[in-house]
């Protein structure tokens, strides 16, 4: 109770001693705001988006603890949120890199205002979306076309698509045949599909360092299991030696699948967003009954 006295009346206290805002104050708050706003954009591309959320949670602990004087967790989280900013920087160092080098060539400032406008909203995989690509990992297989297929789903594989080329067509299993067909440009790496759209192509995905992962299996399947490791995605492999379709996702590698259960695996996935948007409506519909 005592707490709350105290904070109420520093909050008084603030308020009364509030210095005078010129204005150049307010273009400094500006500038401030917009960078922040642009890190936050660029990090929601990047992997580092859940460790971000996870972080915010830490901090508003940690507030909690300050200001109610919870001495023995904010002890705790003091000295781990300290700990923990290096250790950010050493696990995202190819990430911050990639930041700097895009603004020293004027990239970053530029490719958000450009990107911002195209940016769609999350949306659950389409039925013609799971038909395209179900048609095209059949045909591939039948005619032993290697291919390696991510459909993006809560966890953003902004840093993967940019190791590849963008492409952002609508998915259909003509293109898909055509990314995938031997000695063309595209064919090599994988092709990254989000928002029912092929975002890129030639993308090149982190390998799994698996030992349970079978002998006969080479890169191909590596990469889709290795991206599975690292971001809630689901992956489809086509191999170019045998024609067997795999599947991978959370970390696990499902081998020798027809396109029947692509269809029931993709159809069983919405998003987290499409599922909210689905709750919402449900209640929507409850309450009009
Ligand atoms: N890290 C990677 N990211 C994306 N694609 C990759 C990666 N590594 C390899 N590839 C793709 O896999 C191909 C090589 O496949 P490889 O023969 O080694 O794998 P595999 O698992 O045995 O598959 P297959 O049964 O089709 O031969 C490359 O040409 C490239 O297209």
């Amino acid at each position: 109770m005592s707490s709350l006295k105290d904070i109420l009346s520093q909050l008084k206290l603030s308020v009364m001693n509030i210095p005078h805002i010129g204005i150049v104050d307010i273009i400094d708050i500006l500038i401030v705001a917009y960078l922040i706003y642009i890190v936050i954009t660029w990090i929601k591309d990047t992997r580092a988006w859940a460790l971000f959320k996870g972080l915010f949670v830490v901090f508003s602990v940690a507030i909690i603890a300050y200001v109610f004087h919870l001495n023995t967790v904010w002890w705790i989280l003091s000295n781990a949120i300290s700990v923990g900013i290096i250790a950010v920087f050493v696990v995202f160092q190819p990430e911050f890199r990639r930041a700097l080098e895009q603004i020293g060539r004027g990239n970053l400032f530029t490719s958000f205002m450009i990107f911002e406008d195209q940016r769609e909203k999350d949306e659950a995989i389409s039925k013609s979306t799971i038909e395209a690509i179900v048609k095209a990992v059949e045909h591939m297989s039948e005619y032993k076309t290697g291919a390696l297929i991510v459909i993006e789903k809560d966890v953003k594989l902004g840093d993967y698509e940019r190791t590849g080329i963008m492409i952002d067509a609508i998915v259909t299993a003509q293109l898909l045949i055509n990314i995938f067909e031997h000695n063309t440009p595209l064919h090599d790496g994988a092709v990254i599909i989000k928002n029912n759209r092929i975002s890129a192509a030639t993308c090149y995905l982190p390998l799994t360092d698996s030992l349970e992962i079978s002998k006969e299996l080479g890169t191909r399947h590596r990469a889709a299991l290795g991206v599975s490791e690292v971001s809630d995605a689901i992956t489809i492999v086509v191999s170019e030696e045998t024609g067997t379709i795999s599947v991978t996702q959370s970390g696990s590698l499902t081998r020798n699948i027809k396109g029947e259960f692509i269809r029931t695996l993709l159809t069983d996935a919405p998003n987290k967003k499409a599922e909210k948007k689905k709750r919402v409506l449900w209640k929507g519909r409850n309450k009009h009954e």
